[in-house]
């Protein structure tokens, strides 16, 4: 048997625990007798490939993660670009649209307001209670680009904790999928005989808000190390439940701050190919987004940071930035805004309301143009050739998600670009062949850095997620292109590096959560930078070995 000792400290004391050990070997006769491990593997990834649809492919992997979680880790951690797609964005939409048809057994928490009152006794039921470290909340109230899916929305909680667990190595038994179920108001759903959900319109705003003061107050009592990320609340009570939470609890939003983090990384990647190409200074970048909902805002507010690192001022990072929602472009003039989109919006500009997204990017001018709009063909062929008109090298994020909601896919923006795009999208797409050369997207999906703002978070024990912590995230991950990946004009790394890119931005998250002082582990405070980063990689859950063998 092979026994690997770490060292860990306790109370300020070394001890050694024991982090892995050869499996035990199972009873003879219960397994056959040629069972190894690799052709096991073989044999699984097989039984996957068999597969013709992708939905298909998501149930194999889901039976697979409870039949034998080190196997269905190992599978994502050898195929990565193959199997992320299949259980995350896109596959998680249709599985989540289907969840009431495909539901097997139940994997996570569902909290629904008949447990109003007693919200701890049902919490109380998880059954790895000490274990829990990060559990990812939803509502189902905007899931993806899909709208209100209800207690449906549990598989994105599932899909984003099994890509913290591949991408960062949270230890699968510290994961708490949560779905809170308020009722919804998806009227195929309340009719569908099969759904899973309480079969009622969701709840008033101040229901809601009473309903969620007591489930995280009963969240940091019954689980006091628990991080939680919110995920794919609708905009209101995404903004809302950020800024009333975020003070009294560690947590983050992914839709807001994930975003806005992941893009910005981008963005600073794609600025510096776009003003190569210009000789346009970084200062002088101006965007443009089509969708004003939480992740345009979020995007926004994070991508002031691009202009405050040229050296600009808060004000003047604000008003390098447009938003236009289904209304058109917003500004001052054009009526009563809702309290998220009044920040951007513009004092500049008087005219009549503007609606065509061809006449805004003629009148702004952007040298980059972002979707967060969830509509599909929005970056059609006038648009992207308008981009193209003002930029030699146009920088286009089409971010909406699934695949089918994307405002353009990649082939077009090369086509209609002729090639000179810098693009990234939320969902993926295949790379392209364009007068002999291969261009490659990049995906601009915060699955990039909520594991490793997570791990980090986790592991320095953060009493609150800053939003210095978020920005040092985003910096981590540009700084993460290999030169290999620059030399390809990639402006973000490949997904195969996941883990080594998780344990980069956790180490930046937990330096900046010493700084700001919300850390509670005064002990990682006396390691350097190095030894910092073979701690965070140490602390790694790997899968060894099948767990039923
Ligand atoms: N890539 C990523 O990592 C990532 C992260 C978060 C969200 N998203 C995607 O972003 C999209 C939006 O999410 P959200 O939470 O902001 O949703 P939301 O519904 O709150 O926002 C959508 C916005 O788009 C605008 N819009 C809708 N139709 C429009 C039209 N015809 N013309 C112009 N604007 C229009 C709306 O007015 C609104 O401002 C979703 O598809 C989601 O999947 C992607
Ligand atoms: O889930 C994703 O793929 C990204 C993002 O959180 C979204 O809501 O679209
Ligand atoms: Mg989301």
């Amino acid at each position: 048997m092979v026994v690997v000792l770490t060292p860990y400290w306790f109370n300020g004391v070394q001890k050694l625990k024991v982090v892995s050990q050869s499996p035990p070997q199972p009873p003879r006769g219960l397994t056959p007798p040629s069972m190894q491990a690799s052709v096991h593997k073989i044999r699984c990834l097989s039984q996957l490939r068999s597969k013709d649809k992708s939905l298909e492919k998501y149930i194999y992997l889901q039976q697979l993660k409870d039949a034998d979680t080190n196997m269905f880790y190992q599978l994502c951690l050898d195929h990565m670009p193959e199997i992320t797609p299949l259980i995350y964005t896109p596959t998680v939409g249709d599985a989540c649209l289907q969840y009431s048809q495909i539901f097997r057994r139940p994997d996570g928490l569902f909290v629904s307001y008949k447990d109003k009152g007693s919200i701890g006794k049902v919490l109380r039921n998880w059954p790895r209670i000490d274990e829990a470290r990060i559990a990812v909340v939803t509502d189902g109230s905007r899931i993806l680009g899909l709208g209100d899916l209800g207690a449906n929305g549990m598989p994105i909680a599932i899909g984003k904790l099994s890509l913290y667990v591949a991408g960062a190595g949270i230890r699968p038994s510290s994961t708490v999928p949560i779905c809170i179920d308020v009722g919804t108001d998806n009227k195929k759903f309340l009719e569908d005989p099969l759904y899973i959900g309480l079969r009622q319109p969701r709840i008033s705003e101040a229901e809601m808000n009473e309903f969620m003061e007591e489930f995280m107050y009963e969240m940091s009592v019954v689980f006091p190390e628990l991080l939680i990320q919110f995920e794919d609340f609708s905009t209101d009570k995404a903004f809302s439940f950020l800024s009333s939470f975020r003070d009294r609890y560690p947590l983050f939003n992914d839709d807001i701050q994930g975003t806005g983090a992941v893009v910005l990384s981008g963005f600073l990647n794609a600025a510096k190919l776009s003003s190569a190409a210009s000789g346009r200074p970084l200062a002088d970048h101006r965007i443009l987004f089509l969708g004003a909902g939480s992740a345009g805002v979020g995007v926004g507010m994070q991508l002031m940071s691009f202009f405050k690192l040229q050296g600009l001022s808060d004000e003047e990072a604000r008003r390098r930035i447009w938003l236009v929602d289904s209304q058109g472009l917003i500004y001052d003039g054009r009526g009563k805004l809702a309290e998220h989109k009044k920040f951007f919006s513009r004092n500049d500009y008087t005219g009549a309301p503007m609606t065509d997204l061809v006449e805004i990017i003629n009148y702004v001018k952007p040298t980059a143009l972002l979707g967060l709009s969830t509509l599909k063909g929005a970056f059609n062929q006038g648009v992207i050739e308008a981009m193209s008109a003002h930029n030699p090298r146009p920088i286009l994020f089409p971010l909406s998600n699934p695949v089918r909601l994307s405002e353009c896919e990649f082939h077009e923006a090369v086509q209609w670009s002729r090639g000179r795009v810098i693009f990234a999208s939320g969902s993926p797409f295949p790379e392209q062949q364009h007068e002999g050369r291969t261009l490659y997207p990049g995906q601009g999906n915060n699955m990039y850095v909520f594991p490793g703002i997570g791990l980090g978070a986790i592991l320095s024990k953060a009493a609150s997620v800053t939003d210095s912590m978020i920005e040092a995230a985003s910096l981590g991950l540009a700084d993460a292109l290999t030169d290999e990946e620059r030399g390809l004009e990639l402006i973000y790394p490949r997904i195969e590096r996941i883990r080594d890119i998780s344990a980069q931005i956790a180490l930046a998250v937990i330096r900046c959560a010493q700084k700001e002082g919300v850390d509670r582990t005064p002990h990682l405070q006396q390691l350097d930078d190095a030894e910092l980063l073979k701690h965070i990689k140490g602390k790694m859950w790997n899968p060894e070995h099948m767990s039923h063998l």
